[in-house]
Formats: structure tokens, sequence, C-alpha cells
């Protein structure tokens, strides 16, 4: 199988600090991945390099099979790459549906912006996230979950091949993560979806592969079990040996937690 996004020997450094160090990454077509690992181990920043917003040190991109290296962000965007911030990126003073409009014509080079006059791919990403009944409320007015369902309907109106979320569910209730959760699996159907998510209720439900991320190189990588077990995971998300700490010494959350709580 061919990956749609293939990361080789990724290197990002901010003088002499090293964000990310040799990571090698492949995702295939479809994929639902998911992206774990301390704070401060470079998933935002690999995110920010493939989408172009970071350039890196050293090392390469390759984007359905294309050298994307370096490409300015706004043509990533155009050639295929959508990703959402932590913070939603919504203009409050528009209505959903304008707000939909507007990123569906990101995509677009100038030239052809005139001429984009089948709009149909507004409603279509707007009932794909459950929110055609509000597309003409200001998005201002909006619950935290519906702008986050929001921006997401942004970036499926883009017609995106490779969706990028930085923890989707980061502030949801427990129903808003579970609505997220079917969304996701949903768009997986036909989009390649890589999630920065520490959520570890949603990684137990909607994980298949997860990569795990510290200090700027690829850990491990493989099924939620398989992460879980290894011990290398406990001990980064603990910052010492699982085997010496005692049962108050654990983190509140992460896989190490849930860990112990499972073996409790
Ligand atoms: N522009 C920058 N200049 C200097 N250092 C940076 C810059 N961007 C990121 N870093 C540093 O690079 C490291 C990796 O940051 P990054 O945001 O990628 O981590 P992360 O895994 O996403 O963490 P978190 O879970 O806290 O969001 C951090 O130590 C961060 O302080």
């Amino acid at each position: 199988m061919n990956a749609l996004l293939t990361v080789s020997g990724l290197t990002v450094s901010f003088g002499s600090f090293t964000a990310l160090d040799g990571v090698d990454l492949a995702v295939e077509e479809r994929e639902l991945r998911f992206l774990i690992g301390p704070n401060g181990a470079g998933k935002t920043t690999l995110i920010d390099v493939v989408t172009g917003r970071t350039r890196p040190t050293s090392g390469t991109v390759r984007f359905d099979g294309a050298d994307t290296t370096g490409l300015a962000e706004h043509r990533t965007v155009r050639s295929g790459i959508g990703r959402t911030f932590q913070t939603a990126a919504v203009f409050d003073a528009l209505t959903v549906a304008d707000n939909v409009d507007l990123a569906a014509s990101f995509r677009l080079a100038p030239h052809r912006l005139l001429r984009r006059r089948d709009r149909a791919d507004v409603p279509e990403a707007l009932e794909r996230v459950g929110m055609a009944d509000l597309a003409e409320r200001k998005a201002g007015g909006l619950s935290h979950g519906q702008r986050q369902w929001l921006e997401i309907a942004m970036l499926l109106a883009q017609r995106p091949r490779l969706l990028l979320l930085d923890e989707p569910v980061a502030g949801m209730s427990a129903a808003e993560r579970e609505r997220t959760g079917e969304l996701l699996e949903e768009i997986a159907q036909d989009t390649t979806v890589l999630v920065v998510e520490h959520d570890m209720e949603f990684l137990r439900r909607h994980a298949r592969t997860v990569t795990v991320l510290h200090e700027g190189r690829v850990l491990t990588e493989g099924t939620l079990e398989e992460v879980r077990a290894d011990e290398r995971v406990a001990e980064v998300y603990l910052g010492r040996s699982a085997a010496e700490d005692g049962p108050e010494a654990g983190p509140t959350s992460g896989p190490a937690a849930e860990k112990e709580t499972a073996d409790a």
C-alpha cells in the first residue's frame, strides 16, 4: 500500500533546541491515526511542518506522491491538506454558512474565486457535521462543541484528502466527545485523518493505530493495547520507571495513568 503522507528524517531546530529529531511517519489512505506524547513532544510542530507553517531544518514531507517539503501554507491547503487548531478559528460575526463558504473559497486560486458558482459544498459540509439547521446562526452564539464541528465543516468544504486535528475533543462534554468520535469515524471512511489527542477514553474507543512522540522522536507505534503495554511509554508519561513508582506517583492523565488505573 502506498502511504498518502510520508515524513522522512524530519528535523526541526529552533536555535539550539531540537523540537523534532529525525521523525519518520507513514500514514496510509483512509487511516484514522492518533498521535500522542507528553507536553513538548513535538506533536504540534509535526503538524506545522506538514501544513507548511514551519519549515523543517532537514528531512522531507511527501503528500500524495509529491514532495511538499517547505510548501507555503496556502499551497498545502490547495494540495488537499486541512488542519484545525486547539482553539477553533471561526469568525464570530459571520453566520455558520458564511464561515463554511469563506473556508471553501480558500482552496481555490484567486483567479478561480469569481467562478465559484456551485456552492453545494456548504450545505453538504454542514449536513455531514449535523449542523444544517444552524446554517443561518451567527457563529459567535455557538457552544464550544458546535464551534469545533463548524471548524471541521469548514475543512470538509475544502475537500481535503488529509485532515490534521489538534485536540478536537478538549473541553467537550461527554455527549460532544461521543458525537465527535462518530464524526471522525465517518470522515475517515473517505478521508485520511491524523488526530493529536490525549483523552484516553476517546483513544480507547476510536484509535486504531497510535504513534507516540517523545522529545522529538517516534518512541513507538502500534495499536493502543501495544502502546499501553510498552514500558517506555509508561516511563515517559511518568518521567521515571513505572516499576519504581508507588500507586500515588502516577500522572492524572495519559496512557500511563490509565494503565495504572486499569491494573489497580
Ligand atoms: N517557534 C518556536 N520557537 C522555539 N521553540 C518552539 C517553537 N515552537 C515549539 N517550540 C518548542 O518545541 C517543543 C515542541 O513543541 P510542540 O508544541 O510541538 O509540542 P507538543 O507535543 O505539541 O506539546 P503540547 O502537548 O504541550 O501541545 C516545545 O518544547 C516547544 O516549546
